[in-house]
């Protein structure tokens, strides 16, 4: 299958920062990609690299099988449209339709001026007195009518009202269907994502933690409940010397030892083993993507590759909002390991 784009170790460096790092994913072409992650986890640079206006401090990336604005070719198959939805405020609707048709040369002049037309926006308004809804239509027009093999949108309903976001994504979605478009769009709501993306990306702390389609990643991660026996994580800690530990206890918490953070308890040593420990009494093969602890219960989110079935814990769907806020979650991130990728 084709890649519409592919990334191999990729990583970007500010100064001393990494904005990405270690990005290595592969996105078949025909899908709308969904990007989220919270505020600076890095979906800015990603989709900057993917455009070519960013180089790489580290590894690689191609972009429909090119180096990603390496050709006037190969910029003319990508369109991007940035987070401030970019339009000349003093140019008229028409006038920005002229400009792209200049610019570029796959220009389709006949959808830009239906789509305009449909939209109900007035060629001789300038763009400066659109409102911020319009402005988001007549950048995606510009996007869509410079006939793009690949679209790439950063956060581009942002600002609009829930209503001027439906109508933006469905004509979104309506467009990459008719015009057998590749789309990457960022967004901070996944509601958003899960109605018009059939691929998801999750990138928190620079890095990716998730990627592949809705369905397989639901169908991997599943929601643990049960009793916290010991709710003291002290006593858990001592109860832990105290050698009443089952057989082959030691052996799983190694394997978990730094895949679980406890959300409330992370202070020192002995509590972290005592998070650790209580990961015993989950069943093996599972990656622990968030832990939460109450005085009487313990829920986990976990990745694995079969079905869970463990009499000891109540096993849970998620919705793919519960999946990426567990992904999200800051303080499990610091002590998790990024996350291999699932292939769809
Ligand atoms: N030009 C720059 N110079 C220095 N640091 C930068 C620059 N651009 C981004 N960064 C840093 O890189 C990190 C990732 O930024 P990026 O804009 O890619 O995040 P983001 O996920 O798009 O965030 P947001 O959701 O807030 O738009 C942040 O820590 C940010 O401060």
């Amino acid at each position: 299958m084709t890649s519409v784009l592919k990334a191999q170790a990729l990583g970007k460096r500010y100064g001393r920062r990494w904005a990405l790092r270690e990005c290595t994913i592969d996105i078949p072409a025909g899908h709308v990609v969904g990007l989220v992650g919270p505020n600076g986890a890095g979906k800015s640079t990603l989709l900057k690299l993917a455009s070519g206006q960013l180089e790489p401090t580290a590894g690689g990336i191609t972009v429909l099988g090119g180096r990603p604005g390496g050709t006037p070719a190969q910029l003319a198959k990508v369109g991007f449209v940035a987070q401030e939805t970019p339009v000349y405020a003093g140019l008229t609707v028409a006038e920005h339709l002229r400009l792209g048709a200049r610019l570029n040369p796959r220009w389709d002049d006949g959808m830009a001026r239906e789509r305009i037309a449909r939209l109900g926006l007035v060629p001789t308004h300038r763009a400066g007195k659109l409102s911020g809804g319009q402005r988001a239509q007549l950048a995606l027009t510009l996007g869509l009518a410079k006939r793009p093999d690949l679209l790439i949108l950063d956060e581009p309903a942002a600002a609009l009202d829930p209503l001027a976001r439906h109508e933006f994504l469905q004509g979104l979605m309506e467009a990459a269907a008719e015009h057998e478009l590749s789309v990457v769009l960022s967004s901070h709501l996944v509601s958003d994502l899960e109605r018009v993306c059939d691929y998801l990306i999750v990138l928190v702390d620079s890095r990716v933690q998730i990627a592949g389609k809705p369905d397989q990643l639901l169908a991997t991660h599943h929601r643990l409940t049960g009793p916290r026996r010991d709710p003291d994580g002290r006593q858990e800690a001592s109860a832990r010397h105290s050698a009443r530990l089952p057989d082959g206890a030691h052996a799983v918490v190694a394997q978990h030892r730094d895949q679980v953070s406890d959300s409330r308890h992370e202070v020192s040593e002995g509590r972290h083993e005592a998070s650790a420990r209580r990961s015993d009494r989950l069943p093996g093969g599972l990656y622990v993507v968030s832990a939460r602890h109450t005085d009487r219960q313990s829920t986990y989110v976990v990745r694995a590759d079969g079905p869970v079935h463990d009499p000891a814990w109540t096993v849970g769907r998620l919705s793919l909002e519960d999946l990426v806020l567990a992904y999200m979650d800051q303080r499990t991130a610091e002590n998790r390991r990024a996350a291999p990728e699932v292939q769809g």
